[in-house]
């Protein structure tokens, strides 16, 4: 796993290396020799590296000097003599590397740095780094649009200048990079927001040998997983099994306005390995489900009026409940009164439960003098996962501001801080999405923007579902487990967008390639698509 650090973190642990015995000299040299590495490997004969006031600049004076002296033309644009430099650290790079061979252009007019960038294969970006933050001030605005427009190739060193490295929102302007250096650990801002879009490729230099010491001396935000962190979650399904014991699930899903979330969140809860899966719905909407999942037992309970549950259904889902391995409820069943009650009376069952959809809405509005209002919710011993899209969330934290992966994370954390136990987790979905539990909050891959689709959040929580049924014994930790889960469900995403064009997917495309998408991931994920590809091939060979 790899840590994702907030400002604050990575400032920390640059004074701890500091007490280590590397300074924050020595550590800008290494930052800008890092950064001179990516540009090098880039192959370029003429580089642009433009600066601003900082240490990211300083980084961008170390890093030109290093290329020059590799036999690279190298240009570097400056907003003010080096003399005038605000921060020392850069100041003293910047005199430094002036005394050497690197073309040194002060405060340069558009024209003039639009032919600079025009003449260079690669420019770096070094104008703000972590310490941006609000509107950017001149003259970088011209700059990056100037960047923008007419460089062909941007490596932006730390942090694409302009996104604040916190929320990953972009400032406009904000460099579009192709690749960013980042010293030391990634930023959250990387991954949230705007994040993903303008950073491009990241790459992050460790630059400190024992970084693997310190870091846990400071909070991450979160953790990045990587193909081997999942590896060894699932076992193997035993041959002396049969479909019960083999894991079993129940979804509490549906209404007569929307039957197909369950049949969508039933079928991919079988596709994801378990081994029996029923369905209870309203009686209005039941045969049709019925109908669509010929492999799937329908009951059929009690209804309202408007074919959502009623609420004499609370007491049947509550019986049926203990009968499975889990219970996935909300994909579908609206948040009538009925429902309401049948989420309460699935609270106080000591089921795994996985909560999403309206049921996340009906929490919300039982506990909306706070989430931890409800004792039943932290009361729970049995395994309780929400799956919130961020409006859902929103709503579950008291209607906190929830617009990217930084606040996301920020308010699933109120929830599972406000008494849950190691066996809660919200899995906050996102183009980005995050599994938060009480210790640790884990970042599996994240799937294309084809899974921006209706239905799709429904087969994330089957798949959820399935894999919950089918773990043996409890698991290491919940939330490896929900990052599992949606790992197959950004690989199905991969998969899908790859053979109907990421246009046209739809949720229903996703069901029918979780079964490669777990390949894909055992594979590791990027690498998996081409694992699926060669047995697609052999096949019909
Ligand atoms: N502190 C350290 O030990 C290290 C820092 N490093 C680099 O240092 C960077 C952080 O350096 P700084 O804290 O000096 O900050 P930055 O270099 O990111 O930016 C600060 C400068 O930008 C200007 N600025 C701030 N907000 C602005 C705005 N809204 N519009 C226009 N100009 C604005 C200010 O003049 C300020 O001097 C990191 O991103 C990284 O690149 C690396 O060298 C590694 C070591
Ligand atoms: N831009 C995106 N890139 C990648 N994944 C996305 C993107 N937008 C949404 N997703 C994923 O798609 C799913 C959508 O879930 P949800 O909003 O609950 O949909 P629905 O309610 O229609 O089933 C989530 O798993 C989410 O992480
Ligand atoms: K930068």
């Amino acid at each position: 796993m790899k840590p994702i650090l907030e400002t604050e973190a990575v400032r920390r642990l640059e004074d701890l290396i500091e007490q280590e015995g590397t300074s924050k000299a020595e550590l800008m040299e290494l930052a800008g020799e890092f950064a001179a590495s990516i540009v090098e490997a880039r192959s370029p004969k003429r580089v642009l590296v433009v600066t601003g006031f900082g240490n990211n600049g300083g980084d961008g004076w170390v890093a030109a000097d290093i290329l020059q002296h590799k036999g690279i033309h190298v240009d570097l644009v400056t907003p003010v003599e080096p003399d005038e430099i605000p921060s020392p650290l850069a100041r003293h790079v910047a005199r430094r590397t002036a005394g050497r061979d690197v073309t040194v252009i002060v405060g340069p007019s558009r024209d003039e740095l639009v032919a600079l960038l025009e003449k260079s294969d690669v420019v770096v970006d070094a104008i703000l780094g972590t310490g941006f933050s609000g509107t950017v001030r001149a003259p970088f605005p011209i700059w990056i649009r100037a960047i923008n427009e007419h460089a062909s190739d941007v490596v932006s060193i730390d942090i694409p200048s302009g996104l604040n490295a916190e929320t990953g929102k972009a400032a406009d302007p904000c460099v579009s990079a192709d690749a960013t250096a980042t010293m030391i650990a990634t930023k959250i801002g990387l991954y949230s927001a705007d994040g993903p879009e303008y950073a491009g490729e990241v790459v992050c230099g460790e630059l400190y040998s024992g970084l693997s010491e310190l870091i846990g001396e400071v909070d991450h935000v979160a953790e990045f997983i990587e193909a081997s962190d999942l590896e060894t979650v699932l076992k193997e399904i035993p041959s002396a099994v049969n479909k019960y014991s083999r894991g079993s699930v129940l979804v509490v899903a549906g209404s007569s306005t929307y039957p197909g979330a369950a049949m969508l969140a039933a079928k991919a809860a079988a596709r994801a390995g378990a081994g029996y899966v029923s369905v209870v719905a309203p009686e209005t909407c039941a045969n049709l489900i019925r109908m669509a999942l010929p492999t799937v037992p329908v009951i059929a309970a009690p209804a309202d009026g408007r074919g959502s549950f009623g609420a004499a259904a609370r007491s049947m889902i509550v019986e049926l409940a203990p009968k499975y391995s889990c219970v996935l409820a909300g994909p579908g069943i609206t948040d009538a009164a009925g429902c309401m009650q049948v989420v309460t009376g699935l609270l106080e069952t000591e089921v795994p439960l996985i909560l999403d959809a309206d049921a996340l809405n009906c929490l919300a509005r039982m506990t909306i003098d706070g989430i931890d209002s409800m004792p039943e919710l932290y009361r729970r011993e049995a395994p309780l996962i929400m799956t919130p899209h961020h409006k859902e969330l929103s709503r579950l934290a008291g209607g906190a501001s929830v617009e990217e992966l930084a606040s996301a994370i920020d308010a699933a954390r109120t929830i599972v801080w406000a008494g849950g136990s190691s066996n809660m987790v919200v899995v906050a979905k996102g183009p980005v999405t995050a599994a938060v539990g009480v210790e640790r909050v884990l970042l599996p891959p994240a799937g294309p923007a084809a899974l921006a689709t209706a239905g799709s959040g429904d087969v994330l929580a089957g798949i959820i579902a399935g894999i919950v049924a089918t773990t043996r014994e409890e698991p290491e930790s919940w939330e490896l487990l929900c990052s599992y889960a949606v790992a197959v469900h950004s690989a199905t995403g991969i998969a899908a967008a790859a053979s109907m064009g990421p246009r046209s997917v739809i949720a229903t495309d996703l069901i029918d390639l979780i079964g490669p998408a777990f390949d894909m991931v055992e594979a590791g994920v990027e690498d998996g698509l081409d694992v699926v590809a060669a047995s697609a091939e052999e096949e019909e060979a």
